[in-house]
């Protein structure tokens, strides 16, 4: 059952209507004892059914049948409060024209002074993109202050929300988009929801890490990113190594059990791939992010480490590789010179090479009892995934149903074969969400750790080891899953949510492919010399090629 909890009447535009705050639970029937029992953790943030019910809805006083707008009040980013005076010179103000309407005795408001009040609110009823609405009402003073008083309160006692908030932006990431990002679309979104913060440019790399070493960060309720997935790997690595070490945690001890850092990690997503948005999210939308993290979200997920032979390499939060997509990374990062199309050349140097590597792989299975599995052979590509990975090449990612949470991760391991099953492969991924191992060629467990043993009789033989992005060393790899290590300002995603994003935006891409072929043709018929020329190129290149 549910209650009400506030009443009163207001205007949207110059319509009347009623504006109730409810809640479903009739053990609760004022505001004021909504707020003592949140302030006695009695409804505790993480209750999250209760908190969820309670709601501002408009219904009209006109029109039984319209309703208008519905607030879920966790959703709330800010009330802000005008008083509108009937001297006001502007004959179009809402007052005068309210203060001539009749609503009936009860609902009539003063016509002396009322105030303008504006809720701004996150919309989540479209797709999966957050968006911000506001809504303009104007009541009269008395109600105004109360609705402004309950619900700044309210908004105070949200305790998964951030007050304080340290910012990294990577000014270069995504060709130098980050600061515009921040800047127009981010900053004002985290001022309007009242949240302290303090922003950092990063001016050479690794100065995120070297402030998360050395300052004190206790005060902060998360750290933000503002960039790609490298400057996230360099948050990430900072903040599990600082808590480890204050803990005292002997990092080059494969088998130790790692601490969760108090502070949660939120992603502005800016960069050139944006995987840990994606994975995390669904989308590499700024704006969504940033909600998610005004809202105070809360995403637990793995990450594993990887030690070398010697000692702790790296951590891993999206995606390990060694053979094909190892060898890209080292390729392209030997042909910065071409730009972004260094990693599509890159690609197409690997697979015409289509080296393979003679590799032993131990594996501890995720079952009821932890199994381990040998395996050998000569393999093209093994890949060790945290996350989906999913991104503008590959529309579900790699391993769509990976858990994030589960304290596994996906091995893949991909046989050598002719190219053409290769290709098999690389269009797989780039486009199905079907299971992966569905290919002959392809193998796929869930696993807790795995260890790679590459079998080779020179140093030469062995193929390029990257995680996340960066290229690593060791003759020897273990990787280890630790379960919910890391704390993330996101709302989590699901293979049927992934699948909904594409067909969304497969409808906008064919869409904007429509408009293009149009506009191509209007041109055509427009201009015929360009017809003629069309023509005779067509003609050259088969006598070219043919
Ligand atoms: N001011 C800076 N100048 C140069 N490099 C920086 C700066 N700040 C951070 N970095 C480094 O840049 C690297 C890439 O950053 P980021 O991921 O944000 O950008 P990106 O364009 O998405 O790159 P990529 O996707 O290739 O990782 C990070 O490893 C980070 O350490």
């Amino acid at each position: 059952m549910s209650s009400i909890l506030f009443s009163t009447s207001c205007y949207i535009k110059t319509e009347p209507y009623n504006l109730c705050i409810s809640i479903d639970n009739d053990s609760i029937s004022t505001t004021d004892e909504l707020l003592m029992k949140i302030d006695t953790s009695e409804i505790r943030s993480n209750s999250i059914n209760i908190l969820d019910s309670i709601q501002i809805y408009f219904k009209s006083l006109t029109n039984d049948d319209i309703l208008s707008e519905r607030i879920i009040l966790n959703k709330l980013l800010s009330i802000k409060q005008n008083e509108v005076s009937v001297n006001e010179s502007d004959s179009s103000s809402l007052l005068q024209r309210i203060s001539s309407k009749e609503i009936g005795k009860d609902n009539k408001i003063s016509s002396s002074q009322s105030t303008q009040v504006n809720l701004t609110y996150v919309d989540i009823s479209e797709s999966f993109l957050w968006t911000v609405k506001r809504i303009e009402l104007e009541m009269d003073c008395t109600s105004a202050q109360q609705l402004y008083s309950v619900l700044n309160q309210y908004l105070s006692k949200l305790k998964d929300r951030p007050r304080n908030l340290l910012v990294f932006i990577n000014p270069e990431c995504g060709n130098g988009k980050g600061s515009a990002v921040y800047e127009e679309q981010i900053l004002p979104l985290f001022e309007e929801a009242k949240i302290n913060i303090k922003t950092i440019y990063t001016e050479r790399a690794n100065h995120a890490r070297d402030y998360i070493t050395e300052e004190s960060i206790d005060d902060y309720d998360g750290l933000i990113c503002v960039g790609g997935d490298g400057m996230f790997s360099e948050i990430c690595h900072s903040i599990l190594l600082k808590t480890a070490q204050q803990a005292g945690l002997n990092i080059n001890d494969p088998t130790t059990h790692l601490k969760r850092p108090n502070l949660r990690i939120g992603v502005i997503p800016a960069g050139s791939t944006d995987a840990v948005a994606f994975g995390t999210t669904g989308h590499n939308d700024p704006i969504t992010n940033a909600l998610q993290i005004i809202i105070g979200k809360s995403l637990l997920i793995d990450i594993a480490t990887v030690h070398n032979e010697r000692s702790f390499v790296c951590f891993m939060a999206t995606m390990f590789t060694y053979g094909f997509f190892g060898n890209i990374i080292e390729q392209s990062d030997n042909w910065r010179f071409f730009g972004p199309l260094r990693y599509s050349l890159a690609g197409f140097v690997q697979f015409i090479r289509n080296a393979s590597y003679h590799t032993k792989l131990s594996i501890t299975q995720v079952s009821e009892k932890s199994s381990q599995i040998k395996c050998e052979g000569h393999y093209e590509a093994i890949i060790c995934l945290n996350m989906p990975c999913r991104c503008d090449k590959s529309k579900f990612g790699m391993s769509p149903s990976v858990h994030l949470a589960d304290g596994s991760f996906d091995v893949i391991l991909v046989k050598h074969s002719w190219r053409l099953t290769f290709l098999r492969f690389l269009h797989h991924i780039a486009r199905h969400s079907r299971a992966v191992e569905e290919l002959s060629n392809v193998q796929r467990y869930r696993a807790t750790e795995v260890v790679i043993h590459p079998i080779v009789s020179r140093p030469k033989e062995l193929g390029n080891w990257a995680c996340d992005g960066e290229l690593i060393e060791g003759n020897e790899i273990r990787i280890r899953a630790h379960h919910q290590l890391l704390n993330l300002f996101a709302s989590g995603i699901h293979l049927d949510q992934i699948k909904k994003i594409n067909e969304e935006e497969s409808k906008v891409v064919s869409t904007s492919v429509m408009k293009k072929i149009s506009s191509i043709i209007d041109i055509l018929t427009a201009k015929p010399w360009c017809l003629v020329f069309l023509f005779f190129l067509l003609l050259f290149l088969f006598f070219y090629f043919f």
